[in-house]
């Protein structure tokens, strides 16, 4: 794999052979009970599957009592839960950490200079100030000024915006200064001003002078508030606007007050109603050719406006991988993992994405690197190109791919240069439009195999897959102290509605051209393909979690056996799977920090989620795939509500969720609930309970984990709870269709 030849990493050849600049661990004592876990657990699920095959063999008179249509649908059921199982230990084969050494990097001015690419979409639910402060985070990393130069996106071409990053390049004026004087830690000022400890470098943090700073840049953070609160246009139409660039800052190296700033640009792509704009991916693409014409670093860092530098150290931490000789050729993105300034402790709607973040993404860290995770990345451009841009390629055919703009196709073979934007400013202004167009991308490859890719609403996702296809790997930096905190969405709706959309865009990837399983074992290796594999698929939890949900509670309503009796040996082989995965469960919440209670919510979460947006996602993936939807992207909403937040830290549900999630919720509670007070009723006056023990376990299993739902519909008194004009239109009609159905089994 060719990439860009670095001064910086030829230096760090011969100067630092024997010091490295990362290192990685395997976790020794976890890889090994994991794969204890794999062997025991695959043994009893062998069991299992020989347990429903010897039933389905046996002549149809020995049969009796059992119906075939459960049986099929519980035993299908347990074969896709088995095959997601086996899909996810691929992510726990060889888990792995890492360690980083900044101290041991070249000096400064060897360093490679790099880009920061901020999206923004709407500004009614990204609030202006907040997407500031990101900018003002990532302005103040600590990297020299003239190497870092940093892009908005602003889908919405919003005056807004514009007026907004004015304001925040003159209060970086004078944040930047301060925060480099006092070693401040939190560079980014909202969550700096509103930290309950002061941290600036401890040598500073009593010093009057000290003080009397902060204080003035209190004022003038408040100057900057007010400033952005207090301005009225009218916000344009989102839908339809002409591009406009803008540099608001150049990037200067010293300036008559001896500030060092980076180059700052905002940038609002053209937008017309008639052209697909490829939501996040085409922002990106533009931001990437823009930069080309001015900065061209040759690494990237990719931020959503939600979520802030948390720690300015990350620029290095990632040069320690990009800079190290031994994996730098074939490394594309060193992932930070995405970690959120607004969980509670419990976190009812596992919005910290626990699982994914900090068991998946190390084991896959283990393998070939993790998934791209939309943001938080620091990428190598090169590898964006795909295997498009070998450097001297033929510039007609670079026409074909990258599009017709000269000073783009001449940029390709260009290295940086610091005087970039300054020498030509008009040329590359003008150019800059071109390049931001509508029509700039027609006939070109760019969304199909440059740049980020265009198929799914998960372009992250998919884009990270491609590169991986592609032989570039990643990795994985989750140093202790978080880089980057962002804004997790933390109320029932939008939680489902985002799971929606990333469990649509992942699933469609299943079952299209992207499908993971076909790009083994020529492409991909085979570990590397299951984890895959399984973030295509595990949507489908969808379909045996409602089966579960209803078919064994229907069929204990009509004395129905399902699963074998507990005097039979089978019986332990359920019960072990059925331990040995809560038990397994338990261990990973534990060791990453969660308590019992997390625990218990992410069990409910993930059934919650399976039946609603789980559901929905398939679906709609399905839709798109027969040409009947088409693809949206909805931004979650990131305005504070102050009541939803008191629910969620007060470990509340907020079920004023539309009627699509809820619904199906409802529904399958009071299923469980008739049933199992059926079922007893009936073990009482038949007395087969050994039979049916394990179908009467699993409904009180499902009402016990789910009683919030519950509580919500009966007790609750707040805002939050259900209420019955959703409710009632739903339990009515399930009661009535089940008292029916149980007349109709003891006829
Ligand atoms: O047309 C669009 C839509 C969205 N965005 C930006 O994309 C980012 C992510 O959107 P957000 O609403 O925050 O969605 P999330 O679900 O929180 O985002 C996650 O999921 C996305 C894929 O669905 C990834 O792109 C993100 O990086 C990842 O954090 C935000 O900065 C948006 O402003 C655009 O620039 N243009
Ligand atoms: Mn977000």
């Amino acid at each position: 794999m060719d990439s860009q030849p670095i001064d910086a990493l030829e230096e760090m050849e011969g100067r630092e052979k024997r010091l490295p600049l990362n290192s990685l661990h395997v976790q020794k004592l976890l890889l090994i009970v994991n794969r204890l876990h794999v062997l025991l657990h695959s043994t009893a699920l062998a069991f299992m599957f020989y347990y429903r095959v010897c039933f389905l063999f046996q002549p149809t008179e020995t049969r009796e009592g059992h119906e075939l249509l459960p049986w099929l649908l519980v035993s299908a059921s347990e074969a896709i839960l088995s095959f997601l199982w086996v899909l996810d230990q691929a992510f726990r084969w060889r888990p792995v950490s890492r360690s980083v050494f900044p101290e041991r990097l070249p000096e400064d001015h060897k360093l490679s200079p790099i880009d920061v690419f901020i999206c923004t979409a709407d500004p009614t639910k990204e609030p202006t100030l907040d997407v500031m402060n990101t900018v003002l985070s990532s302005m103040a990393l600590d990297y020299p000024p003239n190497k870092l130069h940093v892009y908005l996106s602003d889908d919405a071409g919003s005056p807004l915006t514009l007026h907004g990053m004015r304001e925040a390049c003159k209060f970086a004026r004078w944040w930047l200064p301060f925060c480099r004087r006092y070693k401040i830690n939190n560079r980014c000022p909202k969550a700096y001003f509103s930290a309950l400890e002061d941290n600036a470098h401890a040598d500073f943090a009593r010093s009057s002078l000290y003080v009397a700073d902060k204080h003035t840049i209190k004022e003038k953070y408040e100057a900057f508030e007010e400033a952005i609160k207090t301005f009225r246009k009218d916000s344009a139409s989102s839908r339809d606007h002409p591009s406009l660039i803008e540099v608001i800052q150049e990037s200067t190296i010293d300036d008559v007050d001896n500030v060092k700033m980076p180059l700052l640009v905002y940038v609002s792509r053209e937008k017309m109603a008639s052209h697909p704009h490829h939501f996040k991916a085409g922002a990106l693409n533009v931001l990437l050719r823009v930069s080309w014409v001015m900065s061209n670093s040759p690494y990237i860092l990719v931020l959503d406006c939600d979520m802030f530098c948390n720690d300015p150290t990350s620029a290095r931490y990632a040069m320690c991988f990009h800079l190290d000789p031994k994996i730098s050729s074939s490394l594309s993105f060193v992932q930070f993992p995405q970690k959120f300034h607004n969980i509670s402790k419990n976190d009812i709607y596992d919005s910290q994405l626990r699982s994914l973040f900090s068991v998946q993404w190390q084991g896959m860290d283990g393998l070939m690197g993790p998934v791209m995770s939309g943001t938080g990345f620091y990428i190598k451009r090169a590898s964006l190109f795909g295997n498009c841009a070998s450097k001297g390629s033929d510039l007609l055919q670079q026409k074909d791919q990258f599009g017709s703009s000269n000073e783009f196709g001449s940029s390709l073979d260009r290295d940086y240069t610091s005087e970039s934007v300054s020498d030509q400013k008009h040329t590359l202004l003008e150019e800059s439009h071109l390049l931001a167009s509508c029509n700039y991308e027609i006939g070109t490859k760019w969304g199909e195999e440059v740049g980020f890719l265009y198929y799914s609403v998960v372009e992250d996702y998919l884009t990270g897959f491609m590169l991986h296809c592609n032989g570039w790997s990643s990795v994985f930096c989750e140093p202790s102290r978080p880089q980057f905190l962002g804004k997790a969405t933390t109320n029932l709706n939008d939680v489902l509605i985002q799971g929606t959309r990333w469990h649509s865009g992942l699933f469609e990837n299943g079952i299209n051209r992207f499908c993971p399983l076909m790009y083994w074992p020529t492409r991909l290796p085979f570990l590397q393909c299951l984890c895959f594999a399984w973030l295509t698929y595990f949507p489908l939890y969808c379909v045996p979690l409602c089966c579960l949900a209803t078919v064994p509670q229907l069929s204990l309503l009509n004395g129905i056996p399902l699963y074998p009796k507990v005097s039979d040996p089978f019986f332990i082989v359920f019960v072990f799977i059925f331990l040995s995965a809560l038990v397994k469960h338990l261990l990973e919440v534990s060791l990453t920090g969660g308590t019992l209670h997390k625990w218990i919510n992410e069990q409910r979460i993930w059934m919650m989620k399976s039946v609603t947006c789980n559901l929905h996602g398939c679906l709609d993936a399905l839709l798109k795939k027969f040409g009947i939807r088409e693809a949206t992207f909805v931004p979650t909403n990131k305005l504070e509500d102050d009541e939803q937040t008191l629910l969620y830290q007060m470990d509340k549900y907020d079920f004023r969720a539309s009627n699509i999630f809820i619904a199906p919720m409802l529904f399958l509670i009071t299923v469980n609930i008739y049933c199992l007070v059926g079922g007893v009723y009936r073990v009482f006056l038949v007395g087969d309970w050994d039979k049916l023990f394990i179908q009467l376990f699993l409904a009180v299993f499902i009402v016990t984990v789910n009683y919030p739902l519950v509580e919500g519909l009966l007790l609750r008194k707040d805002k939050g709870r259900i209420s019955k004009l959703v409710a009632i239109p739903v339990i009515l009609p399930t009661l009535a269709l089940l008292a029916f159905f149980n007349l109709l089994g003891n006829v």
